[in-house]
């Protein structure tokens, strides 16, 4: 028989010892399959040889009736025995090229690997697949460290992206940390993992085929989040700095045009003042802070704006269910932690976005950004934070902070100040239009969010263009309000402000910014 073709998706790992007691292990394996499982490992450390080869047996017997291959932990001989479709080995057992010799070539193996030099090893030794971890803390087993999805990343780009070499993720794998964990590990040369390996998320739940289900769907969600990102934003797809500046005109006539809805779960503060710049930069706002209607907004807006200034219990909730939605969707999420440092909660809410859904772009000043840092572990100086606006002008080296973030949540990074610096991770520039009195006025860094927002709408596919040209809109906007003989303060420079981003020409876009390669 010839070696079948695996569909690693969602990957179920046994354990009897976790199984839930509400059933036995027979019936979770098959509520998982029929919750959307495709592939099962039989992994029993207490069973001895004999017992280990007979529940193989019957697990066989449910894998077969579903067409979903079944592996066999470390004992070669028992895969053998039941002609299993293939086996799973550690680095401290049989080695990968001794156990390929003993199954033939038809039969599939995967090799668990920890570090890029294991990873590189197994291509060379005959292994199918790579199981990568341990990625979280997991009670499965002790883990001998945790890689998170920055370390999975560091794997992945140690194997060549043509190489038909499969891989997935195991420890601590759930479904609320699935997404994050998929679309944040995607390699620089574009491997997305192919599935997730999961134990207790599966067995241990109450229902086996609804956990399956959800982490199916969370997989599928991170896997085209990812590969959105690497469609739309891999270098070689990268517009130059050049040729981004000069679509800005366009861009601008084509918001106006088709004057793209975007949702906005924004603050109390500031609601109205960010609904009224989307509407005179061209687009179209619908302020609605009930999760309760994420999921219908979701597929007729464009784009969504998450901005944590007024947090409440709802707002949470609605933030996480349109994140989520617009992941499924395919539209952008453009996310404003608003003070991310000044309390536990923005902390706390911050570090659950992140978690929960691919954000596209990252608004904020240098002190949520610092904040943004910190918690996803990036190597960024710190600056202090007080209420919700930064302090200071923030870092030294500010552009190498934003591509540094931007490159570890693998999105874009838009900081604003005197002067606002955007990276996705590979292009970097600083923008040096506005006006002091931008300051001066409360939300005209959400004003900023929301026509990022509005841009992302109309280049779906290259979100730093987008970010771009959100701050010039808006900068210039400024910049012409400021210049009025009848503004004589931030009371009249806010509604000068708006009228200006209704009058922005296009022409204006190219003309007068001051943006520069950093
Ligand atoms: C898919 C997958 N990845 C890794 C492992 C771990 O295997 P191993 O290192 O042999 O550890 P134990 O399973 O023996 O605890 C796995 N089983 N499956
Ligand atoms: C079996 C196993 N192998 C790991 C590795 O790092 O190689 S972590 C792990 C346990 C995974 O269990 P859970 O999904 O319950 O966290």
């Amino acid at each position: 028989m010839s070696k079948p073709i695996v569909d690693y998706s969602l990957y179920l790992v046994t354990d009897s010892g976790l199984n839930h007691p509400s059933r036995t292990l027979l019936q979770s394996v098959e509520d998982s399959i029929r919750g959307g499982v495709t592939l099962v490992q039989l992994r029993e450390k207490e069973l001895d040889t004999e017992a280990f080869t007979a529940l193989a047996r019957q697990v066989h017997a449910v894998t077969k009736k579903y067409n979903v291959p079944l592996l066999i932990n470390d004992n070669i001989d028992v895969a053998l025995a039941i002609d299993a479709e293939g086996a799973h080995v550690g680095q401290d057992d049989i080695t990968c090229v001794e156990a390929r010799r003993l199954l033939g070539p038809n039969k599939i193996l995967g090799i668990s690997t920890g570090t890029p030099q294991e990873a590189q090893k197994a291509l060379a030794d005959g292994a199918d697949y790579i199981g990568i971890g341990t990625c979280f803390m997991t009670q499965t087993k002790t883990p001998k460290r945790t890689l998170g999805p920055i370390g999975v990343r560091a794997i992945l780009e140690a194997i060549p992206a043509d190489h038909p070499m499969r891989t997935v993720v195991i420890g601590g794998i759930k479904h609320d940390n699935t997404r994050r964990t998929v679309s944040h590990s995607a390699g620089a040369n574009g491997r997305v993992l192919d599935g997730i390996a999961v134990v207790t998320g599966i067995v241990g739940a109450v229902d086996a085929k609804v956990a399956s289900e959800q982490l199916l769907s969370e997989f599928k969600a991170g896997y085209e989040s990812a590969s959105h990102y690497f469609k739309g934003e891999n270098s070689a797809a990268r517009a130059s700095i050049e040729d981004v500046l000069k679509s800005f005109p366009q861009l601008l006539s084509t918001l106006r045009e088709k004057s793209p809805l975007t949702h906005h779960i924004s603050n109390y503060v500031v609601m109205n003042d960010t609904a009224n710049a989307t509407l005179a930069l061209g687009g179209s706002p619908i302020m609605a802070p009930s999760a309760d209607e994420a999921e219908d907004l979701s597929k007729v807006v464009s784009s969504v704006v998450l901005n944590i200034g007024t947090l409440t219990q709802s707002f949470v909730e609605c933030m996480l269910a349109a994140g989520k939605h617009a992941n499924a969707q395919g539209k952008a999420v453009v996310f404003d932690p608003v003070g991310a440092g000044a309390t536990k909660l923005r902390e706390t809410t911050t570090s659950n976005i992140l978690n929960a859904m691919h954000v596209d772009i990252i608004k904020g000043n240098p002190g949520e950004i610092s904040t943004i840092a910190n918690l996803t572990g990036c190597t960024a100086e710190s600056i202090a934070m007080r209420g919700v606006d930064s302090l200071g002008d923030g870092f030294s080296n500010p552009a190498a902070v934003v591509q540094a973030v931007a490159k570890r949540e693998n999105c874009v990074v838009a900081m604003t100040g005197k002067v606002d610096y955007v990276s996705d991770g590979v292009r970097t520039v600083a923008i040096n239009n506005g006006h002091p009195y931008q300051g001066r006025i409360t939300g005209s860094g959400c004003m900023i969010a929301s026509a990022i927002a509005s841009f992302a709408a109309i280049s779906p596919n290259d979100h730093f263009a987008a970010a771009v040209a959100g701050i010039l809109a808006l900068n210039l906007a400024g910049e012409h309000a400021g210049a009025r003989d009848d503004v004589r303060g931030p009371g009249t420079f806010r509604a000068a402000f708006i009228d200006e981003m209704a009058n922005l020409t296009p022409e204006q876009m190219l003309t007068e910014a001051r943006i520069k390669t950093v």
